[in-house]
């Protein structure tokens, strides 16, 4: 069922979050952290964000530009930095992601100017 109407901005937007998907290979971003894995994690963090949260916010229409799109992106990134400590895995998935995805909203913002 086509329930979400495709208008040329969310059919960017979903692309574009596929492509930052794409860079998070294990999937550590792709849900909410869980309470019950990790029960402490909202102590620390005020504002969770995900990409299956993004996901849902592009459907019902929810961003009005693309700053909006990367504000989420980037609450994302900062929520990995501030809960896990430098040294982990989880830190390191963070840095990566803000480089290869900066490089693609960079990219993106570009071609958004260029087709106007
Ligand atoms: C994105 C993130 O910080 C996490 C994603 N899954 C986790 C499991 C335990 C602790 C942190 C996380």
């Amino acid at each position: 069922v086509l329930e979400v109407q495709l208008t040329p901005f969310n059919i960017l937007l979903r692309a574009v979050l596929d492509q930052l998907q794409e860079k998070d290979q294990a999937k550590i971003f792709a849900q909410p952290v869980s309470i019950i894995e990790v029960p402490d994690y909202f102590d620390h963090i005020k504002n969770p964000m995900d990409f299956s949260t993004m996901r849902k916010r592009i459907d019902a229409h929810g961003y009005k530009s693309l700053e909006e799109f990367e504000a989420d992106f980037n609450q994302i990134i900062f929520n990995c930095m501030k809960y896990n400590a430098k040294d982990t895995f989880f830190h390191k998935a963070g840095l990566r992601l803000q480089d290869q995805g900066g490089a693609i909203l960079r990219k993106t913002r570009r071609d958004a100017e260029r087709i106007g």
